[in-house]
């Protein structure tokens, strides 16, 4: 891959509650801000997809979760990056929801999703899970 496009590999939880689901909005200073997200962030070098959730979550949100099972992943060219975003379900073990990274965070129903403006790349999740 030429050097000037760089690709990330990116972990988003998609943690459920009840027949809920957890999503947050991106803070306006980020790339991809005011856009809702499955939280998450990019994979350090080293560690598995699972422990990059669980540390993200713990920075981001102040919970702990468990991560049950891989959903899908969707590779998205956003021009001059592109990424692997890996989804997984989850499910929160202990801790309140504080938000740090997002300025705002709700909990929706699976047909309500589409409601809400999503970073692009998160598109082919929320079309597949309205499909099931
Ligand atoms: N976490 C997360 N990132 C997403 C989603 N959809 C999507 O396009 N992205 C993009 C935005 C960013 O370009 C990249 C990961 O960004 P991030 O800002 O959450 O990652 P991070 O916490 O590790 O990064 P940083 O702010 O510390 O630099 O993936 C999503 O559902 N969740």
């Amino acid at each position: 891959m030429p050097q000037n496009l760089k690709s990330i590999l990116v972990a988003a939880a998609i943690i459920q509650k009840d027949n809920k689901i957890f999503i947050a909005r991106r803070s306006p200073h980020k790339h991809l801000g005011g856009l809702w997200e499955f939280p998450g962030g990019k994979i350090e070098e080293g560690e598995t997809d699972e422990e990059c959730l669980y540390r993200e979550l713990q920075e981001e949100l102040g919970i702990t979760i468990n991560v049950k099972e891989f959903f899908m992943n969707n590779i998205h060219n956003y021009g001059n990056i592109t990424i692997n975003l890996k989804a997984y379900f989850c499910e929160i073990k202990s801790g309140e929801i504080t938000l740090s990274d997002h300025d705002q965070y709700l909990w929706v129903l699976k047909n309500e999703l589409d409601n809400y403006e999503f970073a692009p790349a998160d598109l082919p999740f929320i079309k597949v899970m309205n499909a099931n």
